[in-house]
C-alpha cells in the first residue's frame, strides 16, 4: 500500500520505517528539515534499538522516502497522523496545535476514498472532531489507531504489536488497516475494532493503568521507609499473584518520558472538562506520589552530604528516562541532577546516549562520556537510570575512583550487598 507518515518524531521515523520493512511503499513527512535530511540520508535523528537497519534498508530499497512537503503525500492512500502532542503551555491539557495543523495541512492533498489514521495520543473526543473536518474538506475519512509501542523497543512493538485497536466510523476504514497490519494479524495479534473515543480512551486507560501500578508500588516504598520493610521482597511476593503480575512494579526514582506524564495531566484536564474530573482524580495523587520520589532521591543526597552539598561533587549516573533511549522529556534522572546543581553541588552526569539532548536542554550540568570520569573523586554516586552498563558496576572498581563510597540506587538495581562489601554506604528506594 502507499502509506504516508505525518511526523517523524521518536512514534513516526519508526512507524514509517516499520511500514516500509513490511513492504509498503512509504513517504514520511515532517516540518523539521534537519530531522528530514537526516531520516533521507538513513541515520535516525535519535537512538533507538533497531532503527538504523531496517530505516538503511529501507531508504536504499527505495521503499521510503522523506520529505518537508505534504504535498508530496498526495499520492498515499493512508496517511498516519504522528505528530506531537505536548502538555499545552501553563496547564494540563494537551497542545493539539500540531495535530491541527497537521490534518489542514493534509486536506488540500487527500485523494478521494484516501483514510487519514490518527496515531497521535490525544484527548477523547478530538477524533469525531477531525472527521468531521477531513468530511467537510475532502472526500477522505478518518479512523483512529492509538499506538503502543514503547521506546527502546519501538521496533519491535510496531512491527510485532501487543494488540491493534482501530477507532473507525465505517467497516471500509477497517478493512484498509487490515490490509496495513496484514503480518501481524496473520501473525494472530488480536485486533479490536470499536468506535472513536473508545479507542482513543483506550490508549489514555492504558497509560493512566501503568502509570498508577507504578505509583502503586513507590507508595508502598515510602511506607516502607517508615517501617524498615523492603519494597523490592513486596513487589516480588505480591507480583507472583497472577491477578496482580510482576511487571511494572519497580520502585524507584518514578516514571517520566513523552508519554505517561503529560498523558495522565490530560487525561484528567479532559475529564474535567467533561464534568467528570472526579473520575480520574486519583490521577493527581499518582502524578504527586511520582515527583514526590525524584525529591526523595534529592533529599537522601542532602542528608548523606551531611551539609557539604556545596563543597561535594556528585557522580550521576543516567539522564534519560528510561535506558536504551536518548529522550531526556521530563526525565526522573535530569530532574534530580538539576535539581542537585540548583543547591550547590558540582553535579557531573553521565549517560550512554542521552548526554545531547541533556546537554541541550541543562547547558549549566557538566557531562562526562565516559562513567568513570563521573566517578573520579566523586563525594556521592547517583544511580537515577538504570542502564545496563550502570547495574553492571563492579562496586570494587568505582570504590578505587570515588572519594566518598556513598551511593544512591535510584532504580533499586544494584545488589545492596555487593555494594556494602566494597565498602559503600548503600540507600536504595524503599529498601532498608
Ligand atoms: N514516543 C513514544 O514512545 C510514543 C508512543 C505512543 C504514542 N506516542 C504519541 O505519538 C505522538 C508523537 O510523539 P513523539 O514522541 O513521536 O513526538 P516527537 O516530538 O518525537 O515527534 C513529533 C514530530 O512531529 C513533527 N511535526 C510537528 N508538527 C508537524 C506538522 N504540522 N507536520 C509534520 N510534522 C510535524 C515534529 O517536527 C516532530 O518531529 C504523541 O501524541 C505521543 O503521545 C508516542
Ligand atoms: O516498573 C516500572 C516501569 C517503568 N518505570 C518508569 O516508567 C517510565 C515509562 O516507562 P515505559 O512505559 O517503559 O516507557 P515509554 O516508552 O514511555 O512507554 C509508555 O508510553 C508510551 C507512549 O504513550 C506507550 O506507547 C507505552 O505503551 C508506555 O509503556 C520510565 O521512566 C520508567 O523508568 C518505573 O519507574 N517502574
Amino acid at each position: 500500500m502507499r502509506i504516508s507518515v505525518i511526523g517523524c518524531g521518536y512514534l513516526g521515523a519508526v512507524h514509517a520505517s516499520a511500514m516500509a520493512e513490511l513492504g509498503h511503499d512509504v513517504i514520511g513527512i515532517d516540518v523539521d528539515e534537519s530531522k528530514i535530511a537526516r531520516l533521507a540520508a538513513g541515520a535516525p535523528p535519535f537512538y533507538e534499538p533497531g532503527l538504523p537497519e531496517i530505516l538503511t534498508s529501507a531508504t536504499a530499497s527505495g521503499r521510503l522516502r522523506f520529505s518537508t512537503d505534504s504535498a508530496d503525500a498526495a499520492d498515499a492512500d493512508v496517511h498516519f497522523i504522528a505528530v506531537g502532542t505536548p502538555q499545552a503551555q501553563g496547564g494540563y491539557a494537551a497542545d493539539l496545535t500540531y495535530v491541527d495543523a497537521a490534518v489542514d495541512g493534509l486536506i488540500p492533498h487527500l485523494k478521494p476514498g484516501s483514510l487519514v489514521v490518527g496515531k497521535s495520543t490525544v484527548p477523547v473526543g478530538t477524533a469525531a472532531r477531525l472527521a468531521e473536518r477531513v468530511a467537510a474538506g475532502s472526500e477522505a475519512t478518518l479512523a483512529w489507531n492509538p499506538e503502543f509501542l514503547r521506546e527502546g523497543f519501538a521496533v519491535e512493538d510496531t512491527i510485532r504489536p501487543d494488540r491493534l485497536v482501530y477507532g473507525v466510523a465505517d467497516q471500509r476504514a477497517a478493512d484498509v488497516l487490515d490490509e496495513v497490519y496484514a503480518q501481524a494479524l496473520e501473525a494472530g495479534t488480536p485486533r479490536i475494532t470499536t468506535d472513536f473515543a473508545t479507542a482513543e480512551l483506550v490508549k489514555v486507560s492504558a497509560n493512566a493503568f501503568l502509570a498508577t501500578k507504578i505509583s502503586f508500588i513507590n507508595a508502598m516504598a515510602e511506607i516502607a521507609e517508615s517501617t524498615g520493610a523492603d519494597v523490592t521482597a513486596l513487589a516480588d511476593a505480591i507480583g507472583h499473584d497472577a491477578r496482580i503480575g510482576r511487571r511494572f512494579l519497580n520502585a524507584g526514582v518514578g516514571f517520566g518520558g513523552g508519554c505517561l506524564p503529560k498523558d495522565i495531566r490530560a487525561f484528567s484536564a479532559r475529564a474535567e472538562e467533561l464534568g467528570r474530573g472526579e473520575s480520574v482524580a486519583f490521577l493527581k495523587e499518582v502524578d504527586a506520589i511520582n515527583l514526590r520520589r525524584r525529591q526523595r532521591v534529592v533529599d537522601l543526597a542532602v542528608e548523606a552530604l551531611d551539609g557539604q552539598i556545596h563543597t561535594s561533587k556528585i557522580a550521576v549516573l543516567g539522564v534519560t528516562f528510561k535506558p536504551d533511549s536518548d529522550d531526556v522529556r521530563d526525565s526522573p534522572a535530569l530532574d534530580v541532577a538539576v535539581q542537585l546543581k540548583g543547591l550547590g553541588a558540582r553535579v557531573v552526569a553521565t549517560d550512554p546516549q542521552g548526554i545531547e539532548n541533556a546537554r541541550a536542554r541543562h547547558p549549566q550540568l557538566e557531562y562526562a562520556e565516559q562513567a568513570d570520569d563521573a566517578l573520579r573523586d566523586a563525594d556521592l554516586v547517583v544511580l537515577v537510570t538504570e542502564w545496563r552498563e550502570y547495574r553492571d558496576l563492579d562496586p570494587a572498581a568505582a570504590a578505587a575512583l570515588v572519594t566518598t563510597p556513598t551511593v544512591i540506587d535510584g532504580r533499586n538495581v544494584l545488589s545492596p550487598e555487593a555494594w556494602r562489601a566494597a565498602g559503600f554506604t548503600y540507600h536504595g528506594m524503599g529498601r532498608p
